[in-house]
C-alpha cells in the first residue's frame, strides 16, 4: 500500500488541527502523521475530536506549545519533522511527503536561515534548482522566482535560470501530471510585458530569447504575456500551466481563485512533495475554524503523483 508522510508543521499553528481532520476521511493510501503525540492529543481534546484512526509517528516537541503563540524553542522540531519525512521518502518507506504549514519567521528568529520548504528540501537533496507551483481552480501557477525581496527579482531572472525553470516545469507537467504536450503561458515581468521596451527590457533581453530557444525544441510556450490579463478566461483557455515571474504576481491570483482547495507542489525534486496553499493561521489554531480542505487536496495530489511514478 502507498504510504504517505504528513508533517504537522508549526505546532502553534493550525497544522496539528488540520492533520487531526485526516482521520475522518478515507484516502486510498496509508497516511503517517509526523508530530508530537502529546501535542496532537491536547489539540484533539481542545477540538473535541479523538486521535482514533490517526497513524502518528512521534517526534517530540523541543519546548512547551500554546496554540497561537510562536516559540523559537520549537523551530528545530519543525525542521526535524521535515528531515524525518524526507529520510523516509529517500529510503522508500514513504512514497511522498505532504507538509502542513510552518512559520518561516520563527525559524529565522531561532537563528536558522530559512526561506521555505521548497528551498530547504532542494538544499537537503542537493538539487540545484526546483520550481514552486501552486494548483487549484483549474490553474497551475509556477514561479520563476520564489522567496526573495521584490527589489531582487529582476536580477534573479537570468536566461539560464529561466530556461532551467521552464525545463523543470515542462518535464514535471509530463511526468507528474500526465500532460503529454504541456502548453505553458509565460508572464512578462513588467507592466504590459514591458510595452515594447518602454517599460522595462527584461522581456526583450531575457524572456523572449529563452522562449525562442525552447520553442525550437518543440515546447509549446506562449508569451511573454502581460500578467494582468494572462489570467483572464480567454487567454487561459487550453493552457496547462502559467509561469509567473515572481511570488505575488502568480500567487495572489491563485489564492483568490482557489484558497482552501489549492495545493503547493515542489517540481524538480527527486522525491514527491505537496503542501497546503495557506500558512499557519495562528489566529485559528485550536479554534476548530481551520479548514482542512487544502490539506486533503494536497494528500490526494501526492497519492496521484506517487501512483503515476510507481
Ligand atoms: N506551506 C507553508 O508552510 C506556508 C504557506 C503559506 C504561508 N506560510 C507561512 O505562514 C505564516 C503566516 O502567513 P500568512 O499570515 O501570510 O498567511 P495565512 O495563510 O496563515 O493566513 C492568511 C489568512 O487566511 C486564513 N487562513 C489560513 N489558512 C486557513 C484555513 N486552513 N482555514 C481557514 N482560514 C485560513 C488566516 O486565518 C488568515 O486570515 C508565515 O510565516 C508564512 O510564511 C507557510
Ligand atoms: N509561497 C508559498 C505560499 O505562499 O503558499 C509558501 O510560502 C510556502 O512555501 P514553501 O512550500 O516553500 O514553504
Amino acid at each position: 500500500m502507498t504510504v504517505i508522510a504528513v508533517t504537522s508543521g508549526e505546532p502553534a499553528g493550525i497544522g496539528p488541527d488540520i492533520c487531526l481532520a485526516l482521520a475522518a476521511k478515507a484516502f486510498p493510501a496509508r497516511l503517517v502523521v509526523l508530530g508530537d503525540r502529546g501535542l496532537l492529543a491536547e489539540r484533539a481534546a481542545a477540538l473535541g475530536v479523538t486521535l482514533d484512526g490517526l497513524d502518528i509517528r512521534h517526534v517530540p516537541l523541543r519546548g512547551p506549545c500554546v496554540a497561537g503563540r510562536l516559540d523559537v524553542a520549537n523551530a528545530r522540531y519543525v525542521l526535524e519533522l521535515l528531515d524525518v519525512a524526507l529520510a523516509g521518502c529517500q529510503s522508500g518507506e514513504f512514497a511522498a511527503m505532504v507538509t502542513a504549514p510552518l512559520h518561516k519567521g520563527v525559524i529565522n528568529d531561532a537563528g536558522i536561515a530559512f526561506t521555505g520548504h521548497t528551498e530547504y528540501l532542494a538544499g537537503k537533496t542537493d538539487t540545484r534548482r526546483v520550481v514552486m507551483m501552486l494548483a487549484g481552480a483549474g490553474l497551475r501557477v509556477a514561479l520563476a522566482t520564489t522567496h526573495l525581496p521584490l527589489k531582487d527579482v529582476a536580477a534573479a531572472i537570468t536566461p539560464a535560470e529561466l530556461e532551467t525553470t521552464l525545463r523543470i516545469l515542462h518535464a514535471d507537467l509530463r511526468a507528474k501530471f500526465g500532460f503529454a504536450r504541456p502548453r505553458i503561458l509565460v508572464a512578462g515581468l513588467n507592466p504590459h510585458a514591458g510595452e515594447g521596451g518602454h517599460m522595462g527590457r527584461e522581456e526583450i533581453d531575457v524572456i523572449v530569447p529563452v522562449l525562442e530557444k525552447l520553442r525550437r525544441e518543440d515546447m509549446e510556450l506562449v508569451g511573454p504575456l502581460p500578467a494582468d490579463t494572462l489570467f483572464t478566461k480567454n487567454v487561459l483557455a487550453g493552457s496547462h500551466a502559467q509561469l509567473a515571474m515572481y511570488h505575488d504576481q502568480g500567487l495572489a491570483v491563485l489564492k483568490y481563485a482557489a484558497f482552501d482547495e489549492g495545493i503547493n507542489v515542489t517540481l524538480g525534486l527527486p522525491i514527491i512533495r505537496t503542501s497546503v496553499d495557506h500558512g499557519t493561521a495562528l489566529d485559528l489554531a485550536g479554534s476548530g475554524r481551520a479548514s482542512p480542505s487544502s490539506l486533503f487536496a494536497a494528500v490526494e495530489a501526492a497519492i496521484d503523483m506517487a501512483r503515476r511514478s510507481a
